[in-house]
């Protein structure tokens, strides 16, 4: 199996700090040998990248506010620039506001629901257009970041169990657009981490805490092993995965219901 990333090169688009689902792929891919750019989004969080990106070797960093097509725009022609042919862009990016994820679901405003879609879907469209032309000489891999509250409802999730969902089709939908250029679309999905965005989902805490006693693995992700899956998909391992969404969650999927002890 090679799993070699080597040669390889691509965009990283999500770190906001070491504890970033981002972050961890991007260790991952920086070790089995690729070269990485990075996308961030503003000032602030392009300083605490900075020392990251250097840490695996990057100098490579745009701003991009994923709903500002000129700052996309501007994104993909630099990537181009630089690299004349790209093997890979991980996108890991959504955004809710917090005050509608906790409580009723029914709750859901228009403006919430319609910068959630866009964000936390939408864009990834926006970043696959603009990756074709890179990729389609030599095939590629687009990689983005789901969860499991799109196909079951997870408490104060909310409109992101929507996104998500969308996502998870677009992902479909891409993969089948793009397969006859050599490029695979894929998503991983991992249970809860403890990240920013993690961090703002109504009883963070409580749900990280259940799928890690629960889960047949009696475990939760870590960036390890999500960065792991993410380099099988980059690599020649995947070669022919497309339009998957992959778990790596302890297998918390399976359950029916929570083990006996814990009832
Ligand atoms: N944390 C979890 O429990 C968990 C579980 C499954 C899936 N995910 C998904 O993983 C992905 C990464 O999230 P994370 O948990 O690593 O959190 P994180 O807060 O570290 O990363 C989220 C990133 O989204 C970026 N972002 C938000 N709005 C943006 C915009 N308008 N333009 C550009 N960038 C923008 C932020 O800058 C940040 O870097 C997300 O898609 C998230 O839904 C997270």
């Amino acid at each position: 199996m090679n799993t070699s990333m080597k040669g390889k090169r691509g965009l990283i688009m999500g770190v906001a700090n070491d504890r970033s689902i981002a972050w961890g792929i991007a260790r991952a891919l920086h070790e089995a040998g690729a070269e990485l750019a990075f996308s961030y989004q503003g000032e602030a969080f392009g300083k605490r990248l900075e020392p990251l990106a250097a840490s695996v070797g990057s100098d490579f960093m745009v701003d991009v506010d994923v709903t500002d097509d000129a700052s996309l725009d501007a994104a993909f022609e630099a990537l181009g620039a630089r690299w004349p042919t790209i093997d890979f862009v991980v996108h890991a990016i959504a955004f809710s506001d917090k005050s509608e994820l906790t409580g009723r679901f029914l709750n859901t405003s228009r403006a919430n629901f319609k910068n959630s879609m866009d964000i936390s879907c939408y864009s990834f469209i926006e970043v696959a257009r603009r990756a074709h032309p890179l990729m389609k000489e030599n095939g590629g891999t687009l990689l983005t970041l789901t969860y499991q509250g799109s196909n079951r409802v997870v408490p104060s999730y909310n409109v992101m169990g929507v996104a998500k969902a969308a996502l998870e089709a677009a992902t479909r939908y891409l993969a089948n657009d793009l397969g006859p250029d050599g490029i695979r679309v894929n998503a991983i999905s991992p249970g809860p981490m403890k990240t920013l965005a993690g961090a703002a989902i109504g009883g963070a805490r409580k749900t990280f805490k259940h799928t890690e006693q629960n889960a047949p693995l009696r475990a939760n992700a870590t960036l390890e092993a999500i960065g792991g899956t993410a380099v099988y998909l980059a690599s020649d391992a995947g070669a022919c995965t497309s339009g998957e969404i992959i778990r790596v969650d302890g297998g918390y999927h399976v359950l029916g219901m929570p083990q006996a002890d814990n009832l």
